[in-house]
């Protein structure tokens, strides 16, 4: 079982896919750092990539899920995968791929972009990021998210999710 927190640049994939591995002691792969960097000189020229962009990226994830997959090892994931098409490629890795869209509303993300420092991704792509952004259809093994909280109960609620998924008792969140 592979967990894929995916959405559009700035809805918080990172931050929370990471704290959900690192509560439930799963590997963690970073998209962002399968990318060629053709891909992230694009993005942060303010250019949206294409589909054939997208491609080797996607088959280097999928071989990441893949290889866990074979070791019987579960994984967490953050990767934008905004179309159901993407998706699908992530899924050909493993027989059990559980997306978590964490989705909100767009002047929200804007705001968190904006104030985000030392990341290639320009906020001028977010529409387009947007405009691409297919969300879970009903027959898409996913759970969507809202954004628009604090980190901590987001991600509380992720690794609920999660942990359900694999049948484990999550560890009690430690407080200092
Ligand atoms: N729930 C939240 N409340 C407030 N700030 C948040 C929340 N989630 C994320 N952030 C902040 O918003 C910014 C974007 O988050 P993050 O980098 O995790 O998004 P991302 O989806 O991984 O983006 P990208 O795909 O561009 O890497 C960061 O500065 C992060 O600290
Ligand atoms: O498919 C895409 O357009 C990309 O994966 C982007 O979503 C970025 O990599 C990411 O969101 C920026 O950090």
């Amino acid at each position: 079982m592979h967990f894929v927190f995916m959405g559009v640049s700035g809805s918080g994939k990172s931050t929370v896919a990471e704290l959900v591995a690192e509560r439930l002691s799963l590997p963690f792969a970073e998209a962002d750092e399968f990318h060629p960097r053709h891909n992230t000189t694009k993005m942060a020229r303010g250019e949206p990539l294409t589909d054939e962009d997208r491609g080797p990226w996607l088959a280097a994830l999928a071989q990441w899920i893949a290889d866990h997959e074979s070791g019987g090892q579960p994984t967490v994931m953050a990767c934008s995968a905004l179309r159901r098409a993407y998706r699908q490629r992530l899924r050909e890795g493993a027989s059990s791929v559980h997306f978590v869209h964490l989705d909100g509303p767009r002047d929200l993300i804007a705001d968190r972009l904006r104030q985000r420092s030392g990341h290639f991704m320009p906020v001028e792509l977010l529409d387009s990021q947007m405009a691409t952004l297919e969300p879970l259809r009903p027959d898409e093994n996913g759970t969507t998210l809202d954004i628009s909280r604090p980190v901590p109960q987001i991600t509380e609620d992720a690794v609920r999710t999660v942990a359900a998924a694999l049948g484990r008792v999550p560890r009690a969140r430690h407080r200092r």
